[in-house]
């Protein structure tokens, strides 16, 4: 059995600069072709490779055109021409081919792509992920990224044309002068030259990146449906433009400035190339003046040099496109060994009911990145089948103790135990197959109101019964009922005939959607009923409550968290937490005898609702 506590430690230490791949990365840039359209890229290479092989020798033809015609040899000029038509007219034509189908292949991969990095950060059991800035932003990069990486496969058959061509170019001018083989060479002047332009680029974007992201927030922020009435309520839309345009401009002058010196250095690369290009054609001319190259030579060799700048023109843009699809690659070997390593941290057995209950042994948890912890020392027994209510001010750590109990963290120190087995032992999905949750920011997904309800539980999710009773439990019937096409309606004002629900109708549904799961052994209830009144709240919840004893075989928590007393008292224990750290527990009758936070909490409560002010 692996060490659960190690490797949960591990994950949640784990970190983006200690990722150090090499050779892998090759894969990561082929890898991807490959398993999406093997035919597809080997069929790209055969034609790459002829077509490069025919481009770069028809000035062949050239050669044997002027030396045939100066020396009055038709058969030669003849010979030449031929030459010419036939290797231009495969280039030409494999070339074109080439372009329509590698566009189709970038197509295919970045479609694979986008699949295998939603499956990996799905694969992540816990959420850090995509709370922890530094590593959300990697994400955002990787996903901004994935069509470079898509083009990757491209890039290199790009590459392995150029050095095909230039293979063919070197052994050319050999055959005219051979100490004029090194004019590919200087071309490694803009080659390095481009190199240090794309690392301005690149320091630039990633000094720009945390602005970027910021910019199209509040672009987002300005721009959706669900934010304008509170931003026109409080005449904030102003201020948001202002401060999105100076970020924005922020971004802008960045750019620009690492541009320009990016210009420069690529300026200067092309600057020591033509200066070898101009000396090796005065010295090709000297050389035909006294008679030691032939017009034809001279003509070919001047092709082949042009043909030579093309080549390191297609070898920087092929360099820098790689450079920026191996930066993508990275991150995405580092989001495999990311997941493979939080994937692999637990294989414990996941109890079928519970017997004694969820007890939480010294908990300490501060969020990764953070040195002061949200919970301390927690010590706390949930019993089997009991309905538990957690109450505390605004960030006491309620939901972050649902989420440790919902193992999207584990805990800094102390443990978790399940019926006596440590939660961190047990694989998180296998735990959460056992779990359901509302939580008050709940999906509102775009899709049929059966979907809606039966995504609580997907193996059922076709099974009307089970849909029909998790509506009825859920108080939902009401609002399937004034659907124009019952369970069958689209929900959502994303698509063209979708019927836009109110707030409480969606929590309905979110609450219906709660109670799919059949006899699960914890049920979370994280704020869910803020859209409705405190009647409706205690109802439902006591309707929670009863689903879960009529389960009670299965031992099933309900943990609620709420703000309204009224809806807690019900409850058959309460959490009262301070600061992170457990202040009161017992049940309402108990915690009221104390004279304790609790009873001056629900005192206050019940008086405002007695006598309003
Ligand atoms: N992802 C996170 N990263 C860092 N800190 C966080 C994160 N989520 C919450 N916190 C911090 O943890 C503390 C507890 O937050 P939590 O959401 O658990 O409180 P809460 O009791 O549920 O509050 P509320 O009643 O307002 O919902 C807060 O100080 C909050 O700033």
């Amino acid at each position: 059995m692996a060490e659960p506590r190690r490797a949960g430690r591990t994950y949640a230490m784990f970190r983006l600069q200690a990722v150090r791949p090499s050779g892998t990365v090759l894969r990561v840039l082929v890898g991807p072709a490959w398993r999406a359209a093997p035919g597809m890229l080997a069929w790209a290479f055969a034609a790459t490779t002829v077509a490069a092989v025919a481009s770069a020798t028809f000035p062949l033809g050239f050669h044997l055109m002027v030396d045939g015609a100066l020396a009055h040899d038709r058969a030669r000029v003849v010979a030449g021409v031929c030459l010419v038509a036939a290797l231009f007219t495969v280039a030409w034509t494999l070339t074109t081919m080439s372009a329509a189908r590698n566009s189709a292949l970038t197509d295919r991969v970045s479609s694979y792509l986008m699949a295998r990095i939603s499956i990996l950060v799905n694969a992540v059991p816990g959420v850090e992920h995509l709370e922890r800035p530094d590593l959300l932003s990697e994400i955002d990069q990787l996903r901004d990224g994935r069509r470079t990486l898509a083009g990757a496969a491209r890039q290199l058959l790009g590459g392995w044309q150029v050095v095909i061509r230039s293979a063919a170019i070197i052994v050319l001018l050999a055959t005219v002068y051979p100490p004029v083989m090194v004019v590919p060479l200087v071309g490694l002047a803009p080659m390095l030259a481009d190199r240090r332009a794309s690392r301005v680029q690149q320091a630039s974007g990633d000094a720009l990146a945390d602005d970027r992201r910021l910019a199209d927030q509040l672009f987002a922020l300005a721009t959706t449906a669900g934010t304008a009435k509170e931003l026109r309520t409080y005449g904030v839309t102003g201020s948001l433009a202002a401060r999105h345009s100076a970020i924005a401009e922020r971004v802008r002058a960045g750019s620009v400035r690492a541009a320009l010196r990016a210009a420069a250095w690529e300026g200067l690369g092309w600057v020591c190339y033509a200066a070898g290009f101009v000396l090796v054609i005065i010295v090709l001319v000297l050389r035909a003046v006294h008679g030691h190259t032939s017009p034809g030579q001279v003509v070919m060799a001047v092709s082949l040099m042009r043909r030579a700048q093309a080549q390191v023109s297609s070898a920087t843009d092929t360099a820098g496109s790689l450079a920026s699809a191996v930066r993508t690659a990275r991150r995405l070997l580092w989001l495999e060994r990311y997941a493979a390593t939080a994937r692999s941290a637990a294989d414990g057995a996941v109890p079928a009911t519970l017997r004694t209950g969820i007890r939480l042994e010294s908990v300490t948890f501060a969020y990764p990145g953070r040195d002061e912890p949200v919970l301390r020392d927690v010590d706390l027994t949930l019993p089997a089948g009991a309905t538990v209510a957690v109450v505390g001010e605004n960030g006491a750590g309620k939901t972050t103790l649902v989420k440790l109990l919902t193992r999207m963290y584990v805990p800094s120190e102390g443990r978790i135990l399940v019926d006596g087995e440590d939660l961190a032992a047990m694989p998180a999905d296998r735990w959460r197959e056992r779990t359901t949750a509302v939580f008050q920011d709940f999906l509102r997904p775009s899709l049929t109101a059966r979907e809606v309800v039966g995504a609580g539980d997907l193996p059922r999710a076709g099974d009307d019964a089970a849909v029909g009773t998790a509506v009825d439990r859920g108080g939902a019937r009401r609002v399937v009922q004034r659907l124009p096409e019952g369970l069958a309606t689209p929900l959502g004002r994303w698509f063209t005939g979708g019927h836009e629900l109110s707030g409480g109708q969606w929590q309905r549904l979110a609450l219906a959607r709660g109670l799919m799961r059949p006899a699960p052994l914890l049920t979370v209830l994280d704020e869910p009923t803020a859209s409705l009144d405190a009647v409706a709240e205690a109802r439902l919840f006591a309707r929670f409550a009863e689903v879960s004893r009529a389960g009670r075989e299965a031992g099933g928590v309900t943990l609620l968290i709420s703000h309204r007393f009224s809806t807690v008292r019900m409850a058959d224990l309460i959490v009262v937490l301070d600061q992170g750290r457990v202040a009161e527990v017992g049940d309402h009758d108990a915690l009221l005898r104390s004279g304790g936070t609790y009873a001056q909490l629900f005192t206050l409560q019940a008086r405002a609702y007695l006598d309003p002010p």
